[in-house]
């Protein structure tokens, strides 16, 4: 076995699905005169959410999508945000609507996303949608998980019959992940802050999707040597750093494959907005 990890590039994969979404994009306005619309409601003023939402902005222009992102003030009402959503809702150019999240504590996430078209959720996080991926019939799924497999799918030739062990039980990544796993035929394992013997567990895996929101919290002793691992966490350190929810130095010398932070998921989970922008798009109109 080599000593290091293959390097899965999330960036170059994210950069090739965005081209190849592109020249459908392209067709479509060629042949029928249509420009399939992404539409990003933004409430309040986090740095963050500001950051990834100009980022969702510019990447679906860059691809010849209508790319509208409506920034609405902190104070926005609930009613007032429900009221945003059924216009887009009603609006038959808007194929997609995503709610960036978090949402300021005055309003109620689930009344948010239950008000969403389930045709236009390019989130996936629509309890509709969500249940279909549960009964193993995919609507829209949340674009993370997707990117994901997409990522799991270039280092590992089949999936089928392997130990995938999942660490996070979230609604937006660790259960819709676990679902597409299974779909893969993988056998599956969701572990979460009251797993008993975390560490045991993730060893038996050759698939590791790190989910947890915690710097360096998987160790490179956890791994099996040459297991597939995803890095989903996004989290900054103090110095204004990003890492992963994998210590990637310890790991990288155990692994397989592994995604990097940056560079990895989170370019991925953007491409697949794009992606699921277009599947709704045909969905919707053809
Ligand atoms: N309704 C909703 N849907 C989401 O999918 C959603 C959300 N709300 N709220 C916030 C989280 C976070 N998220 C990321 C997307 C891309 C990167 C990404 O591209 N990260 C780059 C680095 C970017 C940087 O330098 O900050 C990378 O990992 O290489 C990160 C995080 C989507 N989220």
């Amino acid at each position: 076995m080599p000593d290091q990890a293959r390097i899965i590039d999330g960036k170059a994969a994210a950069a090739a699905l965005r081209a190849e979404i592109g020249r459908e994009v392209a067709a479509i306005k060629a042949e029928r005169g249509l420009v399939p619309g992404l539409h990003v409601v933004l409430v309040g003023e986090d740095p963050a959410s500001r950051v990834y939402v100009a980022s969702k902005e510019k990447l679906a222009a860059e691809i010849g999508m209508n790319s509208v992102a409506h920034r609405l003030p902190a104070e926005t009402s609930e009613a007032e945000l429900l009221a945003k959503i059924a216009s887009l809702n009603a609006d038959d150019t808007v194929d997609g609507i995503l709610v960036q999240l978090p949402l300021p504590r005055h309003i109620d996430t689930g009344t948010i996303i239950d008000a969403i078209d389930p045709a236009k959720d390019v989130d996936g996080l629509h309890p509709i949608n969500a249940g279909k991926l549960a009964g193993g019939k995919n609507g829209l799924v949340p674009c993370t998980p997707l990117g994901c497999m997409l990522l799991l799918r270039q280092a590992l030739p089949a999936l089928s019959g392997l130990e995938a062990v999942v660490i996070g039980r979230s609604e937006l990544v660790g259960r819709p992940v676990a679902q597409l796993l299974l779909q893969a035929d993988c056998t599956v394992t969701i572990a979460h802050s009251r797993t008993r013997d975390l560490a045991a567990v993730v060893r038996r895996a050759d698939i590791v999707v790190a989910a947890v929101g915690r710097p360096h919290f998987v160790r490179g002793d956890w791994i099996k040597p040459g297991a597939a691992v995803i890095d989903v966490g996004i989290n900054r350190t103090p110095d204004g750093k990003l890492v992963g929810d994998v210590d990637f130095a310890e790991a990288i010398h155990v692994a397989g494959a592994i995604t990097p932070v940056p560079g990895g998921v989170g370019p991925m989970t953007i491409a697949c907005l794009l992606r699921n922008t277009l599947t709704a798009f045909r969905a919707r109109r053809g």
